[in-house]
């Protein structure tokens, strides 16, 4: 119960902070007057006002766990955090959610092999909140449980998730690692993965300049002695248009540039210069990063491939087929003779196509003719159609885009194939790193996949700090009084449902060549008309609006059809399948049969994400769980700025504040019952000796 006597210490809601610590001052009718920390003087209705700890103010440095707070509530959650963060503790638990604020500066002392020894073996909560802890109580459990474990690493894009992904990984191969002398160790060879992932699968984004545009799960296999013993790593949902299509100020992926800057070695071999050359580069004016050299990355690059075991054959086949998608960006297309034809531009796009024909090892005139005109199959026989400009750009970028992902999976593959899975192993600790919930002012194809997967991991999280807890206590015959939380199985009804739902919508729109994203809006409001998660945006016949469990965001339709569809071009299969480089040939090896009546075939991006969360949820419901959530503290990308309204939307959005009701609500302690014997059974002596045990 809130005391409002005069000097009672509350928490006010304020526009700017979200909340700001005050003092009664004086209580008039329905009015509380009050004192702010920040000297104000403004009045609320108690109804508005939170209480607030009465020692937090002695408190200085916080508290290590959310659930030591008399006060658990929103502001004081905040204030905990912002304290802690003041002193660069950027770690706190809550229960046994980890959350890490992100510092912005290196802090090389918090990740040494000094603290990696401290916290080796120790039991969880007894030192300071660390991301080596969290590590660490898998690592324990998974021994001596013989259970695997995961740890889900969630948060928005800069938040941190890649680099405490790093430093679990970085953890586990310490505790987990072979005696030293062994060479190219499966734990090296997984951390050496590492730049080269990045390197394939990261850009400059907006948010971050080193933004990985995939979702990952790492999983790390170990023998019953606790040895690491294979890997394997899943991917997910690269962003492919980032290839063909980038906006000032970001990047296109970091390889492209390194390339560029490869001198000798590579860039003139393959006619390549300055990034401003190319149009996949030219869109967007930022070609450096601040404090990254792309030559020096470059070399990283290669030695990252040296050690997963990449041969100097492949190597140089692959930077041949990133320079062939540069010069291929820069063939331009101008009406042909006929009507709705086209032709290649002029000399220079002749070049380039000549150039990418070359390093892709395949024929000069096919790869114009795929690019130009598309085979239709009839009863009749082929029949060959022109493409008009537009329709040849978007051929071009299509292929591009396509022999993109490919080389990123082949990579994925690659990586795996020699770092080695251990099929016999029955242990192991996965590490999601995956993108968190996100609204933009514009939000499209790629918000609605990551909110759609931040949906499901919500329900997993739901039903295991949730329910679980209630099913244990329910099978316990515990009396424990049942807190409601928020399920959203209905949000992913609407979205992933069979027949009708948002997914089998956009895939039946995609499969009928005259729908439009207007049509498919307006199938989307006829059949969900009454579903109060999805509304009709209001100034838009168009956009829709979900109310997803953290929030409501509004999508842009418009390209939801062009990025959902994967069209997998016959043609272009079979020409880059027949390419004279055996590297090139590979990444076509698996190319559909020339079977339907069209050469476009048509494959869903939505609903192979689907199935691949699908598999990955029940990857996670055998393994048992740990949260990470990371927090990006301020828009800037700054030490010490801490911006409250956007770090409680985090809190709200990663689950924090409803995990601290529950951990409140219930018995966070657990011990089994011979557990609590051996370590409390001392208290009672008469019971250890004698018949107690004999039973
Ligand atoms: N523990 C840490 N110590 C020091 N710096 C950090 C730490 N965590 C994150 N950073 C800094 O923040 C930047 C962004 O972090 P990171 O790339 O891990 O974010 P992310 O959540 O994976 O973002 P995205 O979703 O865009 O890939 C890093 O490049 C690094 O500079």
């Amino acid at each position: 119960m809130l005391s409002l006597r005069v000097g009672a210490k509350v928490w006010t809601e304020d526009r700017n902070l979200a909340w700001v610590a005050a003092e009664v001052t004086d209580v008039v009718g329905k009015q509380v007057h009050l004192l702010t920390s920040t000297g104000n003087k403004v009045s609320a209705s108690p109804e508005k006002l939170l209480p607030r700890d009465a020692d937090e103010e002695e408190e200085h440095g916080g508290v290590d766990d959310m659930t030591k707070l008399t006060y658990l509530n929103e502001p004081g959650v905040l204030y905990n955090l912002e304290r802690r963060y003041a002193l660069n503790d950027i770690y706190t638990y809550t229960g046994s959610i980890l959350i890490a604020v992100n510092p912005f500066t290196k802090l090389p002392h918090l990740y040494n092999v000094h603290m990696m020894e401290q916290y080796k073996g120790a039991p969880f909560g007894e030192l300071s909140p660390h991301v080596f802890a969290v590590a660490d109580a898998s690592y324990r459990a998974m021994m001596s449980e013989r259970r695997s474990q995961s740890i889900l690493v969630s948060g928005e894009s800069g938040a941190g998730k890649t680099e405490t992904t790093k430093l679990i990984m970085q953890y586990l191969t310490y505790v987990g690692g072979r005696a030293a002398g062994d060479d190219r160790t499966v734990e090296q060879q997984v951390l050496e993965s590492n730049p080269l992932l990045e390197a394939f699968g990261n850009a400059r984004t907006v948010r971050n300049d080193n933004s990985s545009r995939f979702g990952k799960f790492v999983e790390i296999q170990f023998d019953s002695n606790g040895r690491i013993s294979g890997a394997a790593i899943r991917t997910y949902l690269l962003e492919r248009s980032r290839v063909v299509q980038i906006t000032d100020p970001e990047r296109n992926y970091h390889c492209f540039y390194q390339l560029c800057a490869s001198g000798r070695k590579d860039a003139e071999r393959y006619n390549l210069d300055h990034p401003s050359h190319f149009h996949y580069l030219n869109q967007s004016k930022t070609y450096e990063l601040d404090g990254v050299s792309n030559a020096e990355e470059y070399l990283r690059t290669r030695r990252a491939m040296d050690v997963v075991g990449i041969s100097h054959e492949d190597q140089e086949a692959i930077f041949r087929t990133l320079a062939a998608i540069l010069h291929l960006g820069n063939v331009e297309f101008s009406s042909g003779k006929e009507h709705d034809s086209s032709c290649i531009r002029d000399k220079k796009s002749n070049f380039h196509m000549q150039m990418a024909s070359d390093l892709l090892m395949c024929d000069v005139n096919l790869l114009v003719a795929i690019l130009c005109t598309r085979t239709i199959q009839t009863r009749e026989g082929l029949i060959i159609k022109a493409l008009d400009c537009n329709a040849a750009v978007a051929s071009r970028d299509a292929l591009a885009k396509t022999i993109y992902a490919k080389l990123f999976d082949w990579l994925v593959e690659k990586i795996n194939r020699s770092v080695g899975q251990d099929l016999t192993s029955q242990i192991q600790i996965g590490v999601l790193d995956i993108y968190g919930f996100e609204c933009f002012k514009n939000n499209s194809f790629e918000q609605f996949c990551i909110n759609f997967a931040n949906e499901k991991l919500q329900q997993h999280f739901n039903e295991h700090v949730f329910k679980m807890e209630q099913e244990e206590y329910r099978k316990e015959e515990i009396n424990w009084s049942y807190i409601e939380f928020i399920d959203n199985q209905d949000v992913l009804d609407l979205i992933e449902k069979k027949p009708i739902g948002i997914v089998a919508l956009l895939d039946e729109a995609c499969m009928f060549p005259r729908s439009t994203h207007e049509t498919f809006s307006m199938k989307l409001f006829q059949h969900f008309r009454s579903h109060p998660r999805l509304e009709k945006a209001k100034f838009s016949e168009t956009d829709f609006t979900l109310s997803h469990y953290a929030g409501k965001v509004t999508y842009q339709t418009d390209t939801f059809l062009e990025k959902n569809r994967d069209y997998v071009v016959v043609e272009h299969c079979s020409l880059l399948s027949s390419s004279k480089c055996a590297f090139v040939a590979g990444l076509y090896s698996s190319a559909p049969e020339e079977s339907s009546r069209s050469s476009y075939k048509f494959s869903s991006v939505a609903t192979r994400f689907k199935q691949q969360l699908q598999a990955l949820m029940e990857t996670l419901n055998s393994t048992e769980p740990h949260y990470i959530r990371c927090v990006k503290p301020n828009s800037l990308n700054r030490p010490q700025k801490f911006e409250n309204q956007s770090i409680l939307h985090q809190l709200r959005c990663g689950g924090v504040l409803e995990a601290v009701r529950i951990s409140l609500a219930g018995y966070p302690t657990r011990r089994t019952y011979s557990e609590f014997v051996d370590r409390f059974g001392i208290l009672t002596p008469e019971y250890l000796d004698g018949r107690f045990f004999r039973l």
